[in-house]
């Protein structure tokens, strides 16, 4: 099942055929950020960036606009979250046959849980149903909800899994809860480490102002030729990899991991956030510094245990192109069209990089810089 949605809904070719959503999107946000740079008044660069992924997922997955819809002003950042403090928090049914479904009703645990549920449910469903009523798309015009529902009706009974309407649910509610708040969080501790490290903020910008120079535009096609930002945001995901766990494992037979012996079946969390801070590996691993990617071969696809943002193995992330490409178009264009500059009275040691702990790790405070346009 996750061979064939990876195939068909996170290819190269899909990814790409969304360019123009990201472009669109991205430039709203430019706009919007320029419309307050003139007041000169300190912006919540958290809020923006999850505004912008949520919009850019809610139109590659249903055609929807985020902005104005019933998940709008805050509704869907507060259902994401309490998914993600769900998924992440101890669920005693899971381990205590009986006494723990118990625990869980005395606790609210459950209700808090079934809430969460049939709110996300509730709203996939009424995607599905407007999809079904508007009828088929032209191949080239998809979105995700299309190519799901197409897939289940293109199925025969000799198929070894049949694709049901929950599948396509539980497929949205991953893409959702994946998607949407890892990109954001991303972003923000980039912008965060270069607001509190100048230098590193000016070589980004130096680069890409003069890579694009007095285009006025930005595009997917430049993003490539930014090797400093690669590494500002390969410096980002080491420091602050959103999943710190990636998802939990269950050992297949008995296996050996340095001096311990593993039964089989047991639960294994891989901790990514702790390997990117090994000194045994990295020189100075708390500080902030691309540059020790240059001539590094380390990438960020799985096959370096080192550095492992976005998992690997078979679960690997699946969004690993359209989280790159989204981010690095974000970031670029947010940093060639604007100087950032901190709140009055404030200096770059004061910015809080307390991380706020759930399923994610991201931000705990909103991250507020006063954006002043550039000068082309
Ligand atoms: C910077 C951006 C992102 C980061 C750092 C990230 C990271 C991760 C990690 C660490 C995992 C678990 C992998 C493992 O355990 O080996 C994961 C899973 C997943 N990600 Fe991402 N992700 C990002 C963006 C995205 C995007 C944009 C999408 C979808 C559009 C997405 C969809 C998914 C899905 C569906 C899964 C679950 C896969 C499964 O159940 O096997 N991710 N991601």
């Amino acid at each position: 099942m996750r061979k064939i949605c990876v195939a068909e809904l996170f290819s190269m070719k899909r990814v790409q055929s969304f360019q123009s959503v990201r472009e669109e999107e991205v430039d709203l946000l430019i706009e919007s950020v320029s419309g307050s740079a003139t007041l000169a008044n300190p912006i919540d660069l958290s809020k923006c960036s999850f505004s912008l992924t949520a919009s850019i997922i809610f139109r590659i997955v249903f055609s929807k606009q985020f902005q104005g819809s019933e998940l709008d002003n805050d509704k869907l950042q507060k259902l994401v979250f309490e998914a993600e403090a769900m998924l992440g928090s101890f669920c005693n049914s899971d381990f205590l046959p009986y006494v723990g479904k118990v625990i869980d009703w005395f606790t609210g645990f459950h209700t808090r849980l079934e809430s969460s549920f049939h709110e996300l449910d509730s709203f996939f469903q009424r995607v599905i149903e407007d999809h079904l009523d508007s009828g088929p798309t032209k191949d080239d015009e998809e979105d995700i909800v299309d190519v799901l529902l197409r897939m289940e009706k293109d199925q025969t009974q000799n198929d070894a899994i049949q694709l049901t309407k929950d599948h396509i649910k539980a497929i949205l509610k991953d893409i959702f809860i994946a998607g949407i708040d890892t990109p954001a969080i991303n972003m923000i501790w980039a912008v965060a480490e270069l607001a509190r490290k100048p230098t590193a903020m000016k070589k980004a910008q130096n680069e890409i102002r003069s890579c694009v120079g007095k285009k006025g535009k930005l595009t997917e096609n430049d993003v490539s030729k930014l090797t400093y930002l690669n590494m500002v945001i390969k410096e980002t995901l080491r420091l602050h990899p959103p999943g710190v766990l990636l998802l939990p494992r269950e050992t297949m037979s008995q296996i050996k991991i340095g001096d311990y012996d593993i039964n089989p079946k047991t639960r294994i969390a891989v901790n990514v956030w702790a390997i990117g801070r090994d000194p045994d590996i990295w020189d100075n691993p708390k500080e902030f510094i691309p540059e020790r990617f240059i001539d590094n071969p380390i990438d960020l696809k799985g096959q370096h245990f080192e550095l492992l943002p976005f998992g690997g193995g078979r679960r690997i992330c699946p969004g690993i192109n359209m989280g790159m490409t989204v981010l690095e178009l974000a970031l670029a264009n947010l940093l060639y069209f604007f100087d950032w500059k901190l709140p009055i009275g404030m200096r770059e040691i004061d910015i809080d990089m307390e991380e706020k702990v759930s399923l994610t790790v991201g931000k705990k405070t909103s991250l507020m810089l006063i954006p002043i346009k550039y000068n082309m």
